[in-house]
């Protein structure tokens, strides 16, 4: 469970201002979507909030700390494609979720540890919905398995942030919304900070507690450089979903992710709309 509060950050790629004075505070527990027409700095913010880039000026503070400046087993991190290994098994690949994270320098387990760390990835496995895929690699999986995959290898680290950059984007609508009750089944279920970004608002506003657009407040082609992005809205969903909200779900059956007992999130009409000042 984390809180992130961002600084004045601003980021610049030399004369480029790519987001400029993102001031904000994200609650222990939310779940972010982060929207904006392309090229806006989306995927910018995340990786500083990854530690793969560095704020230009400003600073990131996670639990009041700066942000470390480099990637650590506290920020998971989801892309669209390609976040899993294609050499590792379903099974390995969850496995060195653990493994990096305990076994810093050798990257291998040993031992109980090993049987543990075994154990609780099949247990995630199934839980994702993947059981009995355990031995295959992942190029004989489907892409939504694929991300399911990648989203239990994000989760074995253990991590109070789980970062998602477009997770979903390259799925079937069919196969996204299966995926889509998984992503909320996992967060109600963990105690993560999740920061997502989307292209898709229905995405946003079906899964996340907060939706927060970034915007150039000057666009013409000659100010595109010199103006950054910034958050132009910012929408609370309500009701909020809180920790007493949360249900106990059960681990959906091999196959599926549909569960009678998920949780409802907001509705896209039930909206407290903040402007920045
Ligand atoms: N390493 C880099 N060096 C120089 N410019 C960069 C770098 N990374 C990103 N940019 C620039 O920053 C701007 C924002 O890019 P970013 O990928 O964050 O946007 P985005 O909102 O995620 O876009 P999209 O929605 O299309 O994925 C772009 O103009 C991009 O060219």
């Amino acid at each position: 469970m984390s809180a992130i509060r961002f600084d004045d950050v601003w980021k610049e790629y030399g004369d480029h201002i790519v987001l400029e004075r993102i001031t904000m505070e994200v609650e222990p527990r939310a779940f972010i979507a982060l929207v904006g027409p392309s090229g806006c700095g989306k995927t910018t913010l995340l990786r500083m909030l990854l530690g793969e880039e560095q704020p230009t000026r400003g600073q990131i503070l996670v639990d009041g700390k700066p942000l470390p400046g480099e990637p650590d087993a506290d920020r998971g991190v989801v892309f669209q494609r390609y976040s899993v290994f294609p050499h590792l098994t379903v099974l390995q690949n969850v496995m060195l979720g653990r493994e990096l994270r305990d076994a810093k320098f050798t990257g291998r387990l040993f031992g109980a540890a090993r049987r543990a760390a075994a154990d609780e990835a099949m247990k995630l496995l199934a839980e994702v919905g993947l059981a009995g895929q355990e031995s295959k690699y992942p190029s004989a999986l489907s892409g939504g398995m694929q991300q399911r995959l990648a989203l239990a290898q994000a989760i074995m680290r253990g991590p109070k942030i789980l970062l998602l950059d477009e997770p979903f984007g390259a799925l079937d609508p069919g196969i996204r919304a299966d995926i889509h009750l998984l992503m909320k089944r996992l967060w109600n279920e963990t105690h993560l900070t999740v920061v997502m970004v989307t292209h898709d608002l229905s995405e946003a506003f079906g899964l996340a507690t907060r939706v927060i657009a970034l915007e150039r407040q000057r666009n013409r082609p000659e100010e595109r450089e010199r103006y950054g992005a910034t958050v132009s809205r910012d929408l609370e969903i309500f009701p909020r979903r809180s920790a007493e909200l949360r249900t106990s779900v059960q681990p959906a059956p091999t196959g599926t992710t549909r569960s009678g007992k998920e949780h409802q999130p907001g509705r896209p009409g039930a909206l407290v709309l903040k402007e920045q000042p």
